[in-house]
Order: C-alpha cells, then sequence, then structure tokens
C-alpha cells in the first residue's frame, strides 16, 4: 500500500509512518488552497481536505492524507487547532480534528496581522523551526504532548474510520 502525505513536514510525515508502519509513505508539498495560517475551525479542516485529494491526483495508486494546523477563535479566546483528511482510492473521504489549546492573549496582535503561528512561535521561544519539530503544542503543554504525538491521534483517528467504513 502506498500512502502519500501532503506535506514537507517532518512531524506529519513521521506522524503517518507511525500509525502505518507496513505502507510506502512518500510526501509531496502539494497546496493546501487556503490560507497560509488558516483562521478558523472550517478553513484548517479545508485544507487538510484539499491537500488529501491534491495527493491522490499527482500519485493516483495511493491513498492521501493532509494534515493542517490553524487558529481559531472561541469568543474572544485564540485556539490552536489541528485537522486531518484521508481519501481513499474511491475518493471517500475521512475527516477528523485534532488538539486544540489555548494561545497566549499576547500572541493575538501578530496572528491578525498575519503573521503565522510558526513564525511567533519560533520569535517567543527564541528557537529556529519550532513547526518542525516540537510544535507549539509541545511548548504549551511542557512537551507532554508534541506536534507528532498530537498528528499522531489525528492519523489514528482516520485509518480507524477508514478501516471501520471499508469493513461494513
Ligand atoms: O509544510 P506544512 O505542511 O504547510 O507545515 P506547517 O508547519 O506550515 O503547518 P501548517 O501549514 O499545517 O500550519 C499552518 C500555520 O500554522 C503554524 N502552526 C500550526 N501548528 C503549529 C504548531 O504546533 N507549532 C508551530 N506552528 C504551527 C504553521 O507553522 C503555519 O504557519
Ligand atoms: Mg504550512
Amino acid at each position: 500500500m502506498e500512502i502519500t502525505i501532503g506535506s514537507n513536514n517532518p512531524t506529519k510525515i513521521a506522524a503517518v509512518q507511525a500509525i502505518f508502519p507496513n505502507a510506502s509513505v512518500i510526501n509531496r508539498n502539494v497546496p493546501s488552497n487556503v490560507s497560509e495560517q488558516p483562521f478558523s475551525d472550517e478553513e484548517t479542516r479545508q485544507g487538510a481536505i484539499n491537500r488529501a485529494i491534491a495527493c491522490i491526483r499527482e500519485n493516483p495508486n495511493s491513498i492521501g492524507i493532509g494534515l493542517e494546523g490553524g487558529i481559531m477563535y472561541i469568543r474572544e479566546q485564540l485556539y490552536l487547532c489541528n485537522w486531518g483528511a484521508l481519501v481513499d482510492q474511491e475518493e471517500n473521504v475521512y475527516t477528523a480534528s485534532g488538539a486544540r489549546i489555548l494561545l497566549p492573549s499576547g500572541f493575538q496582535s501578530q496572528l491578525t496581522e498575519g503573521i503565522e503561528l510558526g513564525d511567533v512561535m519560533d520569535e517567543y521561544t527564541q528557537k529556529k523551526e519550532v513547526r518542525n519539530n516540537e510544535g507549539a503544542i509541545g511548548i504549551f503543554t511542557n512537551d507532554l504532548v508534541n506536534r507528532k504525538e498530537m498528528f499522531v491521534h489525528v492519523v489514528k483517528l482516520l485509518r480507524g474510520q477508514w478501516e471501520f467504513y471499508n469493513k461494513n
């Protein structure tokens, strides 16, 4: 079985490899066709679906997976949110959301100005490429849940649904 993951981000690739250990996993930096920084649950979910569909268009013999991070307001509070989508050979689309955690209120002005969370995180932590490592989720959970682990859970939700609906 071949799986195409629509990203070059190592946390996303590693999460797919962990949950599909017997598959050959390839990565393609496909467009999400949403903002670089999705700003709602809906836009983040759509980005994941668009990536998964783009993956099977590029590689029609594979299953496509899209994983997308975003931010969203709940009332006046800004949360990190995450979504995943799996598209199979019959073009059935399975979706699942991942963890949400509150971001510091001090992030709101930069993020509403259009600065990406990845860049805000690097400045905040004085580290490089937090997005490719522990992620915002790792930083703000004191490394109890890192970005790969968070996406592992999302990919499990995708694989499980895909298996369930294919045996029934
Ligand atoms: O190469 P891709 O797959 O696009 O990976 P990415 O790190 O850019 O991740 P997303 O596009 O899914 O996320 C959209 C934006 O939100 C940022 N982001 C989302 N979750 C994050 C996290 O846990 N830590 C740091 N930045 C995050 C990310 O860096 C982008 O600026
Ligand atoms: Mg991105």
